[in-house]
């Protein structure tokens, strides 16, 4: 695996939580344990077997394809076609009614989304199918955000078909110095997720430039994430879009996603060149 020296020190472990779009975002790859943290255990539940219908067949109301993909800030009437895009992809194997009981989980969680600390930022952003970016159609109450959603409303939203929440809370970066203090100007990547019918169309690549230019408005040097190191497809994505692989030093301790033990990561990073704007 090849790997860059981006500069980072060796640090302790942080005792934070995976947290991206609310309190429940540390199960976000972890299909062994609660998906949102609100007592339902998913190693309890039955899974998918026959005859068993899923939720997203009860409540996918899928568009006619449009080849028009937008990616935008989620607003809060995206907020149950984000949830059903979180664990459609990450908890596929749950069938209804388990599966409905999981995304209404997640969205209370995202709803009700830890706040950001001073100073950091945290947006969800996702690729619609078949919206329109005409903003003259919106309802906007002036800075109203819910959990980790904007409070806008379209009379075009369109269709959900993937997420990604970027921030600079840097929970999973190592931090820096002897007071061990949050790293800025690295931004961190997490949920990326397309729902399976639209993948290998390029949607999380998108996804992924759009985190980019949020992060290079925000005035970041570089970009990083956690991937699972035994789902190549993901890696094959980040690789393919720069990110290169960090060597944790020898006997470091640096802050991963809480979830499985028997899930291993590969921290990734990119410097971004030439800030701009989209
Ligand atoms: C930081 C994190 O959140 S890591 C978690 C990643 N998320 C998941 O594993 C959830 C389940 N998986 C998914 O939602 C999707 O498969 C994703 C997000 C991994 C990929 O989404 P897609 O929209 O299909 O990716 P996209 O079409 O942009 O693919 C771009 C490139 O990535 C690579 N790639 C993506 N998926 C795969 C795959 N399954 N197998 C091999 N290569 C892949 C390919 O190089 C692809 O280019 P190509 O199609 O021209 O060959």
């Amino acid at each position: 695996m090849q790997a860059i020296n981006l500069g980072l020190t060796l640090s302790s472990s942080s005792s934070s939580s995976y947290t991206s779009l609310g309190p429940s975002s540390s199960r976000s790859f972890n299909p062994n344990t609660s998906a949102l943290g609100h007592g339902v255990s998913l190693r309890s539940l039955p899974k998918s077997g026959p005859g068993v219908c899923k939720a997203s067949q009860v409540f996918g109301l899928f568009p006619t394809v449009s080849p028009g993909i937008t990616v935008r800030e989620a607003r809060i009437e995206d907020c149950w076609e984000v949830a059903e895009t979180h664990c459609s992809s990450f908890f596929p194997q749950y069938s209804f009614p388990l599966d409905f009981v999981v995304r209404i989980d997640r969205l209370v969680a995202m709803l009700s989304g830890l706040s950001v600390p001073n100073g950091c930022r945290r947006i969800c952003l996702v690729a619609v199918i078949g919206g329109s970016e005409n903003e003259t159609l919106l309802i906007r109450p002036e800075d109203f955000k819910l959990g980790g959603f904007d409070g806008k409303v379209s009379l075009n939203k369109g269709y959900v078909a993937g997420i990604l929440t970027v921030d600079t809370v840097a929970d999973f970066l190592p931090r820096k110095g002897p007071m061990r203090q949050r790293r800025t100007g690295i931004a961190y990547v997490s949920n990326v997720a397309v729902r399976e019918q639209f993948r290998r169309k390029g949607i999380a690549k998108k996804l992924i430039l759009k985190a980019e230019a949020e992060a290079r408005n925000w005035g970041c040097r570089a970009i990083a994430l956690h991937c699972d190191t035994s789902n190549p497809g993901a890696t094959k994505l980040y690789r393919g879009q720069g990110f290169k692989s960090i060597k944790v030093p020898e006997g470091a301790n640096w802050p991963e996603p809480k979830t499985s033990p028997d899930i291993k990561y590969s921290f990734m990073m990119k410097l971004l060149k030439n800030p701009t704007s989209i």
